[in-house]
């Protein structure tokens, strides 16, 4: 069974990949945790098919639990259901003891990590990630919050959980676009550390649900390297992590929160990445083309939908938290596997860049 450890001092944790790991959470979970109380938060549509089995294991190892349903979709990460949340735990009577456990996709793992920073100024939460983004990239690193109209995730905190369970076979009841979209993270560590998993990623079946548990791993590592060098993303290496997602974060806020998977945004924001790579760094353009046809063999969006402007996307780009003091901090590739950041990306590139995408 794949384990990753995360260092991270007084706040290290392990991630612990295994089939069937649903069904001994609870055993999982006991012994971190001093309190018996959790209040657990899914979402609409994965709570009928895994949250019976999540609670049965809790209450099988003496953890009594509340359960919190927020509706399923992006545009549950926002004020009203942190809000709702909150509210609910106190109703609940759930106190500094208490430990919540987010089981769901990107959204609920970072909506329940926020509501687990906020409440009561924060208490333990642990992640249990049931799609391909939230189990290779979002249930670890401790990137918890909410979007604004504004943009993305401009409302947050750093928590990060004290344990992360990851069973793949939780992968199989996903809708097939729910399922592809998550593969842009692992093609995104790819490109930024790890070129020998472009031939690997491009070796297997995209249709296949039985994912192996060493690629999930594999990505798990990747991101945990980096997040012990910077954890606070406060020396530039964590912001490599950001590869593909300025554009990226643009498309996603230029239309209604949900309307575009945060993995679809993110494959269009790759490829005006690679193009930028090519244009403005060493990439050469067959390893690009390389990455490309990934996201395409994995079902990915690679052209611009005519109905998001450049303008807009622009618009909602300059509010990331990316831009500092008017200057872009954008991740390039060097080649494949050797990304950084880099200050000589302009306006213009970017409009430059996301025009590209209507090719
Ligand atoms: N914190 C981080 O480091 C980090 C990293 C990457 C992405 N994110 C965030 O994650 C979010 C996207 O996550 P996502 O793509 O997982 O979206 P999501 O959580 O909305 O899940 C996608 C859809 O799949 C459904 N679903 C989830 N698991 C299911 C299952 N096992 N069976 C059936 N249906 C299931 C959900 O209800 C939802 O409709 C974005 O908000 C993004 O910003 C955060
Ligand atoms: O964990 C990180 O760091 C990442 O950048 C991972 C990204 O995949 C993720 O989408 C993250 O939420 C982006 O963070 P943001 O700070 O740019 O909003
Ligand atoms: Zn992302």
């Amino acid at each position: 069974m794949p384990t990753v450890h995360v260092d991270l001092a007084d706040r290290a944790y392990q991630v612990m990949v295994e089939n069937g790991l649903l069904v001994r959470a609870g055993e999982a979970i006991a012994p971190l945790h001093s309190g018996k109380r959790a209040a657990v938060i899914s979402d609409s549509n994965v709570d009928p098919h895994h949250g019976d089995t999540l609670i049965a294991s809790l209450t099988a190892a003496g953890i009594e639990s509340t359960r919190h349903i927020v509706p399923a979709g992006e545009s549950s990460k926002c004020f009203t259901q942190l809000g709702k949340l909150c509210s609910e735990l106190a109703a609940e009577r759930h106190d500094r003891s208490s430990f919540i456990v987010a089981l769901g996709g990107g959204v609920i793992g970072d909506l329940a990590g926020f509501v687990a920073a906020s409440f009561f100024r924060g208490i333990p939460f642990v992640q249990i990630p049931t799609t391909i983004v939230a189990q290779v990239d979002s249930s670890v690193g401790g990137k918890t919050g909410i979007n604004l109209p504004e943009g993305k995730n401009l409302v947050g905190a750093f928590h990060q959980p004290s344990l992360v369970l990851v069973d793949p076979d939780t992968l199989t009841t996903l809708p097939p676009r729910e399922f592809h979209e998550g593969f842009a993270e692992a093609i995104k560590h790819a490109a930024i550390r790890d070129a020998a998993m472009i031939g690997e990623l491009a070796a297997l079946d995209p249709d296949n649900r039985q994912v192996p548990a060493e690629l999930i791993a594999r990505n798990i590592a990747i991101k945990a390297r980096i997040v012990e060098e910077d954890e606070l993303e406060t020396l530039g290496t964590r912001a490599l992590l950001n590869f593909g997602h300025t554009i990226g974060h643009g498309i996603e806020a230029a239309v209604p929160y949900g309307e575009m998977l945060h993995g679809e945004a993110i494959s269009l924001g790759l490829r005006a990445a690679l193009f930028l790579s090519k244009k403005l760094s060493d990439l050469p353009a067959a390893k690009a083309q390389e990455i490309e046809d990934l996201l395409k063999q994995y079902h990915l969006p690679v052209q611009l939908p005519d109905a998001i402007t450049t303008e807009t996307v622009l618009d909602r780009l300059a509010r990331d938290k990316k831009f500092q003091s008017g200057q872009i901090r954008f991740v390039l590739l060097r080649d494949a596997g050797d990304a950084f950041l880099s200050k000589d990306v302009t306006i213009e590139h970017l409009r430059e860049a996301i025009e590209y995408l209507r090719s």
